[in-house]
């Protein structure tokens, strides 16, 4: 009989759900996951139920980010138990529902993972977006797609921060991944953002089958960039922009920012400049979807995360 003695024992990832169109104007997940619902070949794996799912059709149908209120900002303890059915905004009404078909969250009837599919219109490449530091499935998960696709590079950001962390739609399920590669424009397919993605999603299925067939992973550390401060545009007494990203930040998420680096440019050419106490690493750099949460980039710190060695039970 072999033991557990060494590496954490977690139970088989037999539920596992992908999310497309959480956001209506994302359009690789919203293709991707409208291909996968016709045909599903490509993402059944052993021992693995993959459910594809559209989790917000109206703003799909309307191609825009929403319809009432952000989706991927919905899934608060309030809104999952606030009574008042067809009253309620839409995107609250709709979280109610993946809450009860995917969740409930934090409950052992929840699905095991949960993969979200957004786009940025940052330069920010491959990103897989962690929602803890001790998800060792997830860190495990992670740490094998960066090896399975390397050369090429998948970052990871891990989003545990007391005031900025949101209540996304993955959040429901007991490992949410999500998954957002950039650049793309709202509404706009290109295809090297669409191949990216769906080759993620392919190493991250392999990982799971393999990890229901009883595979070890061994202790490992994973890079990560750690959610430290949003950052806004300046503005005047009014609240209007006054500034735009400077061209010298402009595309360059994950790049360090040191104190005394050009951050904004004003309209009249004035540069404003970095002032943090150390060097950071920014990214959803000019974000289109942030402009209405008075986001011009977050800044990052980079860490070596520790994942366990885990098993299936
Ligand atoms: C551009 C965009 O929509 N990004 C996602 C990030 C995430 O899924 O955590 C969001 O703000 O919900
Ligand atoms: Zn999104």
């Amino acid at each position: 009989m072999s033991s557990c003695n060494n590496s954490a024992c977690l139970n088989e990832a037999r539920r596992v759900a992908i999310f497309g169109g959480t956001h209506g104007n994302e359009m690789s997940g919203v293709t991707l996951v409208n291909l996968w619902v016709k045909n599903s070949a490509e993402i059944q794996r052993k021992g693995v139920e993959t459910k594809p799912f559209i989790t917000n059709p109206k703003a799909v149908e309307k191609c825009t980010r929403y319809v009432d209120t952000d989706l991927n900002r919905a899934f608060t303890p309030e809104n999952l138990s606030a009574p008042g059915g067809d009253n309620l905004p839409y995107e609250v009404q709709r979280a109610q529902e993946i809450n009860r078909i995917f969740g409930p969250k934090e409950s052992p009837d929840a699905y095991d993972v949960i993969f979200d599919l957004h786009n940025t219109t940052s330069n920010m490449g491959c990103t897989l977006i962690l929602e803890s530091s001790n998800d060792h499935f997830n860190l495990q998960m992670m740490h094998y797609i960066k090896k399975a696709i390397a050369p090429a590079s998948c970052l990871v950001l891990l989003n545990e921060h007391p005031l900025l962390k949101y209540s996304t739609s993955r959040s429901v399920a007991k490992h949410p991944v999500g998954l957002e590669v950039g650049p793309q424009p709202q509404g706009v397919l290109r295809s090297n953002i669409f191949e990216a993605m769906r080759v993620i999603l392919k190493h991250a299925l392999d990982f799971i089958e393999l990890f229901n067939e009883g595979m070890e992973f061994p202790p490992c550390t994973v890079e990560a960039f750690r959610v430290l401060e949003r950052i806004d545009y300046p503005r005047d007494a009014n609240g209007n922009i006054i500034a735009m990203v400077h061209p010298n930040l402009q595309d360059c998420d994950w790049e360090p920012l040191n104190p005394g680096d050009p951050m904004f440019q004003t309209f009249d050419g004035k540069t404003i400049h970095y002032h943090g106490s150390g060097t950071v690493y920014p990214t959803f750099i000019n974000e289109a979807a942030y402009y209405e949460k008075q986001q011009a980039f977050v800044t990052t710190r980079r860490e070596a995360l520790v994942a366990s060695a885990i098993r299936k039970v």
